[in-house]
């Protein structure tokens, strides 16, 4: 079944011709439920561009986002935001979690903004921090503990509500190696164990080992798309790596 639907989608910053922008050409895929994609292409190719359209952040110029049905386009400001609390999360590169707010806080936030009774939330959240192995760090403020563990806060946060679709942007972009394949792990559990669809923006070829397909944007158009099940793990990673060689290193710049 398909989970997500992107079509014809254009998004042209700036209203005057001096400093108008095509981030997006006729962006067109879809993806199917219990996919995990990989979004690659070099700085300024347009992943977030499209990642904050895809989660309703953004409008764009030409074109629709369908999400299990539901055109994003066609809903207003407030029943976005509703849409989006119940059926996305949002992973960013940096974490974006509040400060002032524990851990357990944290994590809790969108159920307490959805006026959930106290039982339900301190159940579902033991049970998430638990999942996530941070159930040690309940009380504990973002500046005091690791990017790692800031991003598994993080990845509770946007999981409380078991979305059907996760949207990371660069979600390892500040970690280490180790601590990358230990979030990258932990996606593909989501993926497996709870068919959580996955879409993730990563500059690291190595971080696709799990996913299923990985397109590649190129000057704000997709450049080409690879499946898994067209080779073997180590043969996917090749081409993946391949591709990043032709297309990562270059600033494409159309102005
Ligand atoms: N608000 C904006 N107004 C005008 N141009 C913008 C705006 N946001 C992004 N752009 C331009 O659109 C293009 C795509 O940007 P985008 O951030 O989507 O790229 P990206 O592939 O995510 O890059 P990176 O890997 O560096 O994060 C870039 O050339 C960028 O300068």
């Amino acid at each position: 079944m398909k989970i997500l639907k992107v079509a014809d989608l254009t998004k042209i910053y700036g209203s005057l011709e001096s400093n108008k922008f095509q981030a997006l050409s006729k962006i067109d895929f879809s993806i199917d439920e219990g996919d995990f994609v990989a979004i690659m292409g070099a700085s300024g190719s347009g992943k977030s561009t499209l990642m904050n359209i895809i989660a309703g952040y953004d409008k764009p110029t030409e074109g629709s986002v369908i999400i299990d049905n539901t055109k994003i386009e066609s809903l207003g400001e407030k029943e976005i935001a509703n849409f989006r609390r119940i059926n996305l999360g949002f992973i960013f590169q940096n974490y974006q979690l509040m400060n002032s707010l524990n851990v357990k806080e944290n994590i809790a936030l969108p159920l307490i903004l959805d006026k959930k009774p106290v039982g339900f939330i301190e159940e579902k959240v033991t049970d998430i921090m638990k999942y996530l192995k941070i159930d040690s760090l309940w009380d504990k403020y973002p500046h005091e503990i690791s990017g790692g563990q800031q991003q598994r806060a993080a990845i509770g946060r946007s999981i409380i509500n078991s979305p059907k679709v996760l949207l990371a942007d660069e979600p390892t972009g500040n970690l280490d190696s180790y601590t990358t394949d230990n979030i990258i792990e932990l996606f593909s559990k989501l993926n497996k164990e709870k068919n959580t669809s996955i879409i993730m923006v990563t500059h690291d070829a190595l971080t696709t080992k799990y996913c299923n397909k990985v397109i590649f944007l190129h000057d704000g158009e997709i450049h080409n798309t690879i499946s898994k099940k067209d080779s073997d793990n180590d043969e996917f990673i090749k081409k993946v790596v391949g591709y990043e060689n032709i297309l990562g290193g270059v600033k494409i710049d159309k102005k």
